[in-house]
């Protein structure tokens, strides 16, 4: 881990995203917590005061519907849970609203899901209607929309939801606000022992063995969610900081310079803005398994893939959808737009790509793959 020489990663950051999580929110399930709510609201406008922009992804819904609705127990039904979802979204934006008012700042919802993220244009859309909001100093209030997804399309979790929507908007910073202190060696729930982790490098694999699940009944993705959205959004450039929402003037201080919580800093190369929007699809249709020389001319001398190199396709896909490429042993190297489909793959694979118009009856591109459409997930 790094030393504590260092300024806070918010101190320079003109655009931030800060993520709070169900329990801060809804005061560990016990109804929205509209002390600690009118303090954000009330550090977040100081923040735009500053000149910085800043988008807050808000979790709750269902902790808040579940409150209003009588319910002890979360639900395990799908609808029953998209039900609450429906209620205590109402009591969320309502809330923000009337605390963001005190600072004469307007709100805007903004419920997403993985498909309108998936979809290109959806993806354009919202980060131009997310552009728009900050320019007009409106605070945007994002969350998933849990109303209409079901398990298999869901971000599953906000943190993953808040590196998504930092890489969108091309943020400096996202602050994801929790009820730890920040990262500790081990869930210090169970362990009392565990040492505060104060700045390391995100994406640094060791802080993925740290970090434990959720802490709460009210909370879903627990520490290596963070974890892992802190290495997401390192992609696109974006620091992390993990940090207590129940310390004092947390957004000003860190604002301000100082460090509270887990800084953990993005080092590697910034990916280009469309590779990245490749880069965060959460799920891919199809994957084609590479050979070992296929991986090295990718990895290691950025080419585009060629029929040649795959031994294998799984899943169905069609021309234009994003599939995985993955090595022998199964590890995902790298994702990309395919030019052709699964069957058409099929009978190209290992094949030199002045055959692919005898075999097809027609040549698209020579690539499977072009690099322009691919995007590395494996550093060399
Ligand atoms: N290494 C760790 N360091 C700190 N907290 C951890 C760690 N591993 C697991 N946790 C747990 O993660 C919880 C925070 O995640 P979660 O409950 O999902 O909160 P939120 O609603 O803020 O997303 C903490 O309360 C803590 O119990
Ligand atoms: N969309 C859900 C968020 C669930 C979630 O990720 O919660 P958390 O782990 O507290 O950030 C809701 O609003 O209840």
């Amino acid at each position: 881990m790094k030393s504590s020489e260092f300024n806070s990663l918010v101190l320079d950051a003109k655009v931030i995203v800060v993520k709070v999580g169900s329990s801060l929110v809804t005061n560990n399930g016990n109804g929205l917590d509209q002390v600690a709510i009118a303090e954000w609201a009330a550090q977040i406008a100081a923040l735009v005061q500053q000149g910085k922009q800043v988008i807050l992804v808000s979790s709750g819904a269902v902790a808040e519907g579940m409150q209003r609705l009588g319910w002890k127990k979360r639900p395990i039904a799908v609808n029953e849970l998209q039900a609450a979802a429906a209620v205590g979204q109402m009591g969320l934006v309502q809330m923000y609203e009337r605390c963001f008012s005190q600072h004469q700042l307007h709100t805007a919802q903004v419920l997403l899901t993985h498909d309108d993220l998936a979809d290109r244009k959806r993806y354009l859309n919202a980060r131009t209607t997310l552009r728009t909001l900050l320019d007009l100093k409106v605070i945007p209030i994002i969350n998933e929309n849990d109303t209409v997804v079901t398990d298999e399309i869901k971000f599953g979790d906000n943190d993953t939801l808040g590196s998504l929507v930092a890489n969108l908007i091309e943020a400096d910073t996202l602050v994801i606000l929790t009820d730890q202190q920040g990262l500790y060696s081990a869930d210090p729930r169970k362990d009392p022992n565990a040492q505060f982790v104060q700045h390391a490098t995100a994406g640094d694999l060791a802080l993925e063995q740290m970090a434990g699940g959720a802490g709460s009944s009210v909370g879903t993705g627990g520490m290596l969610t963070k974890i892992l959205a802190a290495k997401r959004a390192a992609r696109s450039g974006a620091h992390t900081v993990i940090a207590s929402g129940r310390e004092s003037n947390v957004l000003v201080r860190l604002s301000a310079g100082e460090v509270i919580g887990t800084h953990l800093e993005a080092t590697q190369m910034k990916i280009a803005a469309r590779k990245q929007w490749l880069a965060d699809h959460l799920r891919t249709t199809g994957k084609l398994i590479l050979d070992a020389g296929a991986v090295r001319v990718l990895v290691a001398e950025g080419k585009s893939l060629l029929p040649i190199g795959v031994t294998a396709v799984e899943g169905h896909f069609e021309r234009g959808d994003v599939v995985a490429c993955v090595d022998a042993g199964g590890h995902e190297i790298a994702r990309g737009l395919v030019n052709y489909s699964a069957s058409e793959t099929a009978r190209v694979m290992r094949k030199p790509s002045q055959q692919i118009e005898s075999i097809l009856g027609y040549v698209d591109e020579a690539e499977l793959i072009h690099r322009d459409n691919l995007v590395l997930l494996k550093q060399a």
